[in-house]
């Protein structure tokens, strides 16, 4: 298969690797466009059979198009998209919020893939939803399904209004984690440790809880009751956490950056 990422940053280039360790695509096979002068200086040693600045007629030669810039980049991609790409061609887009509609409209063209992907798809761990409009066919489907599952997980959705949910959930969601660790790592401080003692401390505690949940027969709540001994220290913080309304403002965060998809779609 011959694929084009057009965006090649931590997302494009996460993919583009990713399909590289499964032998899916030789480098060869690969059409890099990416707008950065200082990203594509680092691009070189990727070796691609193309690296460019500039969306050109060549990309009718791919099958596959992956859309990985921003958002608010992609009114101009689709300019000069618009005119270079052909039927039977499959768009795969990443971008938060922009929904198949809009990318069928904008492009004059049919056959495209919604998907939300998130950062540990750089170690193959990631969790992608995706959504496909009905002119892809199955045989198309499956091909891009396989390449998915090289960065990890995925998760067919019938209803693609749900990805901008999916969007606030797990594609954010690694920043929401990395925050609560950032978090107890600075309470770890503050109580005397140093920065490395702290960051070892919360990042095993994080890694073995996280497994406990995989593996342990037990709810959350049994889990969180298992650890909070009456009268002493976990209640203590777990009475601190819900006077403050943490799991609430939690909530909140992840409802308002579902909003913000949404806004993201419409321009
Ligand atoms: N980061 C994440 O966790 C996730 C991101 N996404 C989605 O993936 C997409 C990419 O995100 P991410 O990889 O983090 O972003 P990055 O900023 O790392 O990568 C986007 C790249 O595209 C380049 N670019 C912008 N315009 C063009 C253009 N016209 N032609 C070619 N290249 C261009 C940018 O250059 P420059 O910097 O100069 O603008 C940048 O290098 C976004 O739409 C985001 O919504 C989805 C799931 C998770
Ligand atoms: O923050 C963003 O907009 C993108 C989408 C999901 C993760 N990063």
């Amino acid at each position: 298969m011959k694929i084009a990422i057009i965006g090649c940053g931590n997302m494009g280039m996460a993919f583009a690797r990713a399909f590289l360790k499964f032998d899916l695509v030789k480098k060869e096979d690969f059409l890099l466009v990416e707008k950065s002068p200082e990203r594509m200086e680092s691009l070189r040693g990727f070796q691609p059979g193309v690296l460019t600045g500039i969306i050109g007629p060549q990309i009718a030669d791919y099958d596959l198009v992956i859309l990985s810039v921003k958002p608010q980049d992609y009114s101009l991609v689709q300019e000069s998209l618009r005119s270079v790409i052909k039927p039977g061609q499959v768009v795969f887009s990443i971008m938060a919020g922009i929904p198949i509609s809009l990318i069928q409209q904008t492009l004059n063209h049919q056959e495209v893939i919604r998907a939300m992907p998130n950062t540990p798809a750089m170690l193959g761990m990631g969790i992608t939803a995706y959504a496909a409009s009905p002119e892809v066919d199955m045989n198309q489907l499956r091909k891009i399904e396989n390449l998915i599952n090289a960065t990890g997980r995925s998760v067919f959705l019938e209803d693609e209004a749900q990805l901008d949910a999916v969007t606030a959930l797990s594609g954010s969601g690694p920043a929401y984690f990395f925050y609560i660790v950032k978090a107890m790592i600075e309470a770890g401080k503050q109580m005397g440790f140093e920065e490395s003692v702290a960051s070892l401390l919360v990042k095993q505690t994080m890694l073995g809880s996280f497994h406990l949940i995989n593996t342990a027969d037990r709810s959350l709540d049994e889990l969180i009751k298992a650890v909070a001994s009456k009268g002493g220290t976990t209640e203590a913080a777990l009475r601190q956490f819900e006077e403050g309304g943490t799991a609430d403002s939690l909530i909140r965060g992840i409802h308002a950056a579902q909003q913000r998809a949404t806004e993201l779609s419409n321009g």
